[in-house]
């Protein structure tokens, strides 16, 4: 999959600006503030429908403008796409191929991007919202209706934690439990066996990745942290084991207030050598733990969509010493990707890659360089 040209009309500090790339490294140079990160934030909308930066597309609408459009062609298996999404007076619109898409599913996949930002790297050392967020949003870019299960296990969890509050005040309240319980025992199941699933991909390309950026060090190994499994083997009784445990603890769930059971609270242990990398591991073991974590994305998505998706790079590379920076560049030689940063020169020291360097200066490209 190649992104070939992007055309960005009124978006953040793009003025009106097309931007064409090579099929491999693309730099995106330039001092800071000049629009780096808005032009991959664009990429990243137009694949996965929603900016990693902010919660509402209208903050993505360029300075007293009233709406904003974003246009890719991409190639995927030799055929052409043409993929835009236009905002006006707060009105959303999807075009595939100059056509009008209502459906999510029809344009998920047309793109796909894995993006690599600084807080990445804080997977392995941060509490488990970090964990469960990666989680999210790697399965979400290649399972597209994962988003959609999980806003509606969301919702439900929050609905139910509303009604246990009410409930110590009015326990007649206490009848309506059962009918969220099973609308929060569909979802969560969903929930589960997605992330199980996914997890144990994970758990084999990222260990390969990692014994091989650690030079055959260190052994990486994940599990699935899940209060609701005690074991693996049950994973076929699923509903009806987290149905026993809401309605054993339902009574304690009154009186805090909350939900104890579920994969709201998940995580994943990462051992390194058979220690817990959160708790033993050095602050270069554990970003590199991060980096093959994310990395393994590359072929999890290859297998799940037969296609190599296109890598977002934003910001990482100055995170990063000269060892680990080699190591990512050596990953990226099967895909398209584009990095972000304020010194392009580490690109001349892989000229066997097909790369171009685009400098961007307040929401304008200056000039290309191409190799
Ligand atoms: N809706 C908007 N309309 C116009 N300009 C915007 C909008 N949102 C953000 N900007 C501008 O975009 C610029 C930031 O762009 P961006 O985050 O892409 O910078 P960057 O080049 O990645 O910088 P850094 O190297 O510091 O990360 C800021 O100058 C900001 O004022």
């Amino acid at each position: 999959m190649i992104l070939t040209r992007l055309h960005l009309v009124h978006y953040r500090n793009y003025r009106d600006e097309t931007l064409e790339f090579s099929p491999g490294i693309n730099v995106i140079c330039g001092q800071n503030a000049q629009g780096k990160t808005n032009l991959v934030e664009s990429i990243h909308l137009l694949s996965r429908g929603y900016s990693h930066k902010t919660g509402t597309l209208m903050d993505m609408v360029g300075f007293d403008e009233s709406g904003f459009f974003v246009q890719a062609d991409i190639v995927k298996e030799d055929t052409s796409h043409t993929l835009s999404i236009k905002m006006q007076d707060k009105k959303k619109t999807v075009l595939l191929n100059g056509k009008k898409e209502t459906r999510r599913d029809a344009v998920l996949g047309v793109l796909t991007t894995i993006l690599f930002e600084p807080d990445d790297l804080k997977i392995v050392k941060e509490g488990p919202e970090k964990r469960r967020r990666f989680m999210n949003n790697e399965i979400s870019g290649f399972k597209p209706n994962y988003p959609y299960i999980l806003k509606n296990y969301a919702k439900i969890h929050n609905q139910r934690n509303a009604l246990l509050k009410e409930i110590k005040y009015d326990s007649t309240l206490a009848l309506t439990l059962d009918s969220w319980d099973e609308q929060l025992v569909k979802y969560g199941s969903m929930l589960m066996r997605y992330r199980i699933d996914y997890l144990r991909r994970l758990n084999v390309k990222a260990r390969e990745l990692h014994r091989e950026l650690s030079g055959g060090q260190e052994e990486l190994v994940l599990f699935y942290q899940n209060n609701v499994l005690e074991n693996p083997q049950e994973f076929s009784d699923l509903e009806r084991i987290f149905r026993e445990k809401l309605q054993a603890s339902r009574q304690e769930d009154i009186a805090r207030g909350s939900t104890t059971y579920g994969p709201h609270v998940d995580d994943i242990m990462i051992h390194l050598n058979g220690k817990d990398a959160k708790k033993y591991g050095s602050q270069g073991q554990q970003r590199t733990a991060a980096i093959s974590l994310k990395l393994s994305q590359i072929e999890i998505y290859r297998e799940s969509t037969g296609d190599y998706p296109v890598v977002l790079l934003d910001d990482i590379l100055s995170e990063l010493d000269d060892r680990r920076q080699r190591n990512i560049l050596s990953i990226l030689g099967k895909t398209q990707a584009f990095i972000t940063c304020t010194d392009p020169s580490f690109i001349e020291h892989y000229s066997e890659l097909p790369s171009k360097i685009l400098k961007i200066e307040d929401g304008r490209q200056l000039k290309q360089i191409e190799n």
